[in-house]
């Protein structure tokens, strides 16, 4: 039996005036997965998340969410977390009082010292429990947050931007603190606007414009993307690229660190190419899926 979606809309849509923010959008976001929702700034991501969450109300359409209805609000709110990057969290109490605090307003007084525990064991909190989260660096206070949104046991968590202005090491341990809960059945729907991220999700949607472009697995997006990329190597990496632009059946080129990289419907001009420095076949990435959606939608990315 195919277990029921963690999330499920149908045309859901928002509208501010004439400005139509978020597309009627469709969607299905199996439970216990990591599921990403990946677009540039202004794509409408923070408003589907919001209105997913049951804090901001559609204009068109419907959804469910944990199993409650969008149009029950507050059952929605009871099934599910919500963290934004500004980490939201009350610097002057410690750890434990934040996660104490937030669990006592949803759960009975005699439930919340065991919830409390748990959570600071989930994310690796322990040996921060009696600090104020003050002293907490940016990556643990963030990490304080999604505990918070955690502590009443949700069965959907909503990370919107959680490691924006982290470091490379918090953004791993963060990860590492995600899968963790995925592992343990929570479904994670997680905000993002960083193509590495992405590819971390086991499910991606890529939006644009209050648009979804493309949806699925990223090693799916990225095997379904037609065309052939290389990468090119050569001393003078600016002659390169302008030849490589030149070549007849090129349809991009662009610098990325020390390499020309190219695309191309067919592996038509690979042999000019190979004329012009070391060649070699990349597989795409998920930006290059984005972009290509993106340039099919004729949407600014
Ligand atoms: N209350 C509002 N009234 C009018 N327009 C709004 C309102 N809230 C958001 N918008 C507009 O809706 C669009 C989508 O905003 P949203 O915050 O959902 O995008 P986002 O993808 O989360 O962007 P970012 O990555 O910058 O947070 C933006 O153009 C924004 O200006």
């Amino acid at each position: 039996m195919t277990p029921e979606p963690a999330i499920e809309t149908w045309d859901l849509s928002k509208r501010y005036g004439p400005v139509q923010v978020v597309a009627p959008l469709s969607l299905t976001v199996p439970p216990g997965i990591v599921f990403g929702y990946l677009g540039p700034n202004g794509a409408g991501k923070t408003t589907t998340l919001r209105m997913l969450s049951g804090v901001l109300t559609p204009t068109g359409g419907t959804g469910r969410v944990a199993g409650a209805p969008l149009t029950d609000p507050d059952g929605v709110k009871a099934r599910i977390g919500y963290a934004n990057q500004a980490a939201s969290v009350y610097t002057d109490l410690t750890v434990e009082e934040n996660l104490r605090f937030k669990a006592a307003l949803y759960l009975p007084p005699r439930a919340v010292p065991a919830a409390v525990d748990r959570t600071l064991d989930r994310l690796g909190l322990i040996p921060w429990r009696g600090h104020l989260a003050r002293a907490l660096s940016a990556g643990w206070r963030q990490r304080l947050s999604i505990g918070t949104a955690i502590v009443h046991g949700p069965q959907v968590l909503f990370l919107d931007e959680p490691t924006a202005g982290l470091d490379p090491v918090a953004r791993r341990g963060l990860w590492d603190a995600i899968y963790a809960l995925t592992g343990e059945g929570t479904t994670v729907f997680v905000t993002t606007h960083y193509m590495d991220e992405a590819e971390r999700c086991q499910q991606v949607a890529l939006i644009a414009s209050g648009r979804i472009l493309a949806q699925g697995p990223p090693e799916q997006l990225r095997a379904g993307l037609p065309g052939v990329r290389y990468a090119l190597r050569a001393l003078n990496l600016n002659a390169a690229l302008h030849a490589a632009r030149a070549t007849p059946g090129v349809q991009g080129a662009w610098i990325i660190g020390d390499e020309v990289r190219v695309t191309a419907a067919d592996p038509g001009p690979e042999t000019a190419l190979a004329a012009l420095g070391d060649l070699r076949r990349v597989p795409a990435s998920l930006e290059d899926v984005f972009v290509a959606y993106a340039s099919a939608a004729k949407v600014s990315a």
